[in-house]
């Protein structure tokens, strides 16, 4: 453990925030909020990787698709981005609790003296009893030419964060319920694995891509994840964020969803 308190990195994804008609589903950021606020209260240590900006600025400009062009997917998450954190910040002081931003680039965590600062803010953060919400910084995170700036994806970048921060657990918050033997849209058969202490060649063939419009990862880069904190030693839970809740029974070692490690 980190230091004696427990601390846990939560990270959930477009799918789960932006509802399907491209609205934000304020019924789970709510819960979310309610859920990290209590293990907040409780003494747990929280970040919050949260997706959704460019989600969140397409319902400010009431569009429905993605457009294709960079600039303008990177216009969108800096309209989103302050619309994301307005409404965290709303809905997390209902619960007497203060957040605060923190926007990452994967060369900002790869070179040691930023990488420091940006754990040191992170720890005062924790000593101050607010919860840093962490997302890409997406306006500069363009993977072209020589800068390697970007995460592939905001699951490995909050693996990035827990291993980093030495957090206890990991636990990733979906449009599913688990990881399952087969991409279950395409086969109505595949099984959910509870437990995964090591990723076979067959778990990797397994792991299909995004099945909404605005997620982007898929599962590919969810096991991405879960193999970082498992060489780290730690556990990477993966779980459905309809009910951010389900968080309570994960911190009480219940069994829902998938447990790497
Ligand atoms: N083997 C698998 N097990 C579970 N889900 C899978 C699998 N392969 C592909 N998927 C897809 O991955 C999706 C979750 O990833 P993604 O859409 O990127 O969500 P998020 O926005 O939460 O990151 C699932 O809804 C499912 O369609
Ligand atoms: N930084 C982007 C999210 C990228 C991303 O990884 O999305 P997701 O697959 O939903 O976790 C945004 O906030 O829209």
């Amino acid at each position: 453990m980190a230091n004696e308190k427990r601390r846990l990195v939560v990270k959930i994804g477009t799918s789960s925030l932006i509802l399907p008609n491209g609205r934000v589903n304020l019924r789970t950021v709510d819960r979310l909020a309610y859920t990290l606020a209590s293990l907040n209260n409780q003494g747990f240590q929280v970040a919050l990787v949260s997706s959704g900006a460019i989600g969140a600025g397409l319902a400010s400009l009431q569009l429905t698709q993605r457009p294709q062009e960079i600039a303008k997917q990177q216009a969108l998450a800096a309209i989103g981005q302050m619309e994301l954190m307005r409404i965290y910040s709303q809905r997390f002081l209902d619960y007497q609790t203060q957040v605060a931003q923190i926007l990452l680039t994967r060369d900002v965590l790869a070179f040691p003296v930023s990488r420091q600062h940006v754990l040191n803010t992170f720890e005062v953060l924790f000593e101050e009893g607010v919860i840093p919400i962490v997302n890409e910084n997406d306006t500069v995170a363009v993977d072209e030419l020589d800068h390697h700036t970007t995460f592939s994806d905001n699951d490995e970048l909050s693996a990035m964060v827990a291993v980093r921060l030495q957090a206890d657990q990991l636990i990733v918050l979906s449009d599913i319920d688990g990881f399952y033997d087969q991409n279950p849209r395409e086969n109505p058969a595949a099984k959910k694995l509870a437990r995964v202490t090591e990723l076979t060649p067959a778990m990797q063939k397994a792991a299909g891509g995004s099945g909404s419009n605005f997620g982007t990862g898929g599962m590919v880069t969810k096991l991405r994840a879960a193999q970082a904190m498992m060489t780290a030693g730690k556990q990477m839970v993966l779980c459905n964020g309809a009910n951010p809740t389900v968080i309570f029974d994960v911190v009480a070692g219940k069994p829902v969803g998938t447990v790497f490690g």
